[in-house]
């Protein structure tokens, strides 16, 4: 069977094309406020990934770098003053925050209405109940990768391997909008879980974690998994890896990569929460997902930036 590879990078920019669009047809200048606590050079990449997203579409960003030695009491103030921030329509803490932050602390101080990672513990709360203003970037770009490839979900065998408070939960939460079985961890079992899988979602961060003798056959691989590595082919070369093991191509249905899947959507899915949170906090309404995949007119507006 042929395994289908999901071009997450295609539908990525021709979303943020529709975002460039509707930013100029508008005449809206929504800003995105990236808070970078440390020197974590995985942090410093995808920050950067953020900053040019938005700076393709006409969003303004702004990074405040912040000391590693920094207190939790001193990147409180950083957060609180961001919040009343006029000019700021979304905020987001890049994860993870040195250990001795009080990472939830600080997550709950983001106002819901700037939450555009929603990592506030209220959206993720109202995430349960389908009533949130935001979704988590990577849990809304996993579901969009469902919808978009037309995958069945209905009455299918879920597992979701990993279960961070950021990515792994909320992306259970929104499969079980899906109407699936949610399987309970147990990460002794997951040869045998896996087996019995249609549908594998894998948020470990572990690279090659997901081997082709798990899984079934056809099963449907999601893979959510941003390890660096240093290549071993070429000499000093920093690879990223995703949790799912290239070899599974030839057993799986279809395979979302890494890089070039689901990384990129969820960039372009914080861009469209900025864009959001900027037309909620001005009263207007909010684009929908489906405006912004409908195939792009090249050229119809010249942006001017
Ligand atoms: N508050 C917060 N929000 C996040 O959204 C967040 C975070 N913290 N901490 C770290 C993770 C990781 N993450 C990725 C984003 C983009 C790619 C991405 O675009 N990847 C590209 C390639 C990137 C590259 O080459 O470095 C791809 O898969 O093709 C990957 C991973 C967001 N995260």
């Amino acid at each position: 069977m042929a395994c289908q590879f999901f071009r997450g990078k295609y539908l990525a920019d021709r979303m943020l094309n529709n975002i460039k669009q509707e930013v100029f047809k508008r005449q809206v200048r929504p800003k995105l406020l990236a808070i970078l606590v440390g020197e974590d050079p995985a942090s410093q990449v995808y920050v950067r990934h953020k900053e040019n997203a938005c700076n393709h579409v006409g969003i303004a960003s702004e990074i405040i770098r912040v000391p590693e030695t920094h207190s939790t009491a001193m990147v409180s103030e950083i957060l609180v003053d961001a919040g009343e921030r006029e000019d700021v329509d979304g905020i987001l803490l890049q994860l993870p925050v040195p250990d001795h932050l009080d990472e939830r602390f600080l997550c709950n101080l983001i106002p819901p209405t700037k939450d555009v990672d929603a990592h506030n513990a209220a959206s993720i709360g109202n995430l349960v109940y389908g009533r949130g203003i935001f979704v988590p970037p990577t849990a809304s770009a996993v579901a969009h990768c469902i919808q978009e490839n037309g995958i069945d979900t209905f009455g299918k065998r879920v597992l979701v391997v990993g279960r961070s408070r950021h990515c792994g939960l909320p992306i259970t939460l929104i499969m079980q909008g899906f109407r699936t079985h949610p399987e309970l961890p147990d990460v002794a079992d997951l040869y045998n879980i896996a087996a019995s899988s249609d549908i594998i979602i894998s948020a470990a961060g572990v690279p090659g974690l997901i081997r082709p003798q798990m899984i079934k056959d056809g099963a449907i691989l999601i893979d959510i998994g941003f390890s660096r590595k240093i290549s071993g082919s070429s000499v000093g070369k920093v690879r990223l890896m995703g949790d799912i093991h290239p070899d599974c191509r030839a057993r799986a249905s279809f395979i979302t990569p890494v890089p070039g899947g689901i990384g990129p959507l969820t960039v372009a899915h914080l861009v469209r929460n900025t864009l959001n949170a900027h037309l909620h906090a001005n009263g207007l309404p909010r684009v929908s997902l489906a405006s912004l995949c409908r195939p792009e007119f090249e050229d119809e507006f010249e942006y001017a930036s």
